[in-house]
């Protein structure tokens, strides 16, 4: 979708290119050094992952707090998008408004839970950029600038037009879960980035429905006429998702697995 003019995605661009570079890089060099442990969360800060891939992630708790000022308000700029995308496709697939916020994990109302996440490929690293994989929650809002995305249609993969002017919105699992029995079902897509040579930076804002132990808010499928029906707990598809993400690469149904590395959010 074409980038809403209110919303300015230079701050996370000039993030996206600097998280890596460590703190001689201002402003944002920096954040390479703060790791999982000062948010008391593995899945969270600087990591350098499989694939060629490096990262800086934070849930939206931490927003105000760790991220600066512009990188937070960039992140709920996009929360804001979320909510409408995800309610135009819940009214899209005629599930009822009372049901919306249930459906969502609360994310029809901006009250889920969110990732603003930057990617970084290293272009040292002889991989693939990032292996073929479904996101897991409801909308993703990808902001990329450069070539290397690719999503399977049918048996193939089709590269995705990098286009300044406009996110990339991917549906995850917990949006296929939740319309798979409706009458206009919306499939998560699999995707991949294929091996970069140089240096390439992407941001993501993922909404998903909250997994905090004590606070896991479910994954639901919505049935005409029996309304919705709980189908798992949301870490549940959380932990079978990171299973499953480094399946393979080599074709959009491969069904060879790998052991889980269980660390991408
Ligand atoms: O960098 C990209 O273009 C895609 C990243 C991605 O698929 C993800 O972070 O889940
Ligand atoms: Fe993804």
């Amino acid at each position: 979708m074409e980038i809403p003019a209110e919303i300015d995605v230079s701050a996370g661009d000039a993030f996206a290119q600097q998280f890596y570079r460590g703190p001689s890089t201002a402003p944002y060099g920096r954040f390479s050094t703060l790791g999982s442990d000062r948010f008391g969360d593995p899945l969270l800060g600087f990591h350098q992952r499989i694939n060629q891939i490096e990262q800086f992630l934070l849930e939206r708790r931490f927003w105000a707090t760790d991220y600066p000022r512009e990188i937070a308000a960039l992140g709920e700029a996009l929360t804001r998008l979320s909510e409408q995308v995800l309610c135009s496709v819940l009214r899209h697939v005629g599930i009822p408004e009372q049901d919306w916020a249930r459906a969502t994990g609360g994310c029809s109302r901006s009250e889920g839970a969110y990732h603003l996440t930057f990617n970084h490929y290293r272009p040292a690293h002889e991989d693939i950029g990032l292996s073929s994989h479904k996101d897991d929650g409801y909308l993703t809002i990808l902001r990329t600038t450069s070539p290397g995305l690719e999503v399977a249609r049918g048996d193939h993969w089709e590269v995705v037009p990098a286009d300044p002017d406009c996110f990339v919105i991917n549906f995850g699992l917990a949006m296929e879960i939740l319309t798979s029995a409706c009458d206009t079902p919306v499939a998560a897509i699999m995707h991949r980035v294929a091996r970069q040579r140089e240096d390439r930076s992407s941001y993501g804002h993922f909404a998903s429905s909250g997994c905090l132990p004590g606070q896991d808010q479910g994954i639901y499928r919505y049935v005409q006429g029996a309304g919705l029906e709980r189908v798992c707990g949301s870490r549940e598809l959380i932990d079978e998702n990171d299973y499953e993400i480094y399946a393979g690469t080599e074709a959009p149904n491969a069904s060879a697995r790998t052991t889980g590395k269980g660390d991408r959010e």
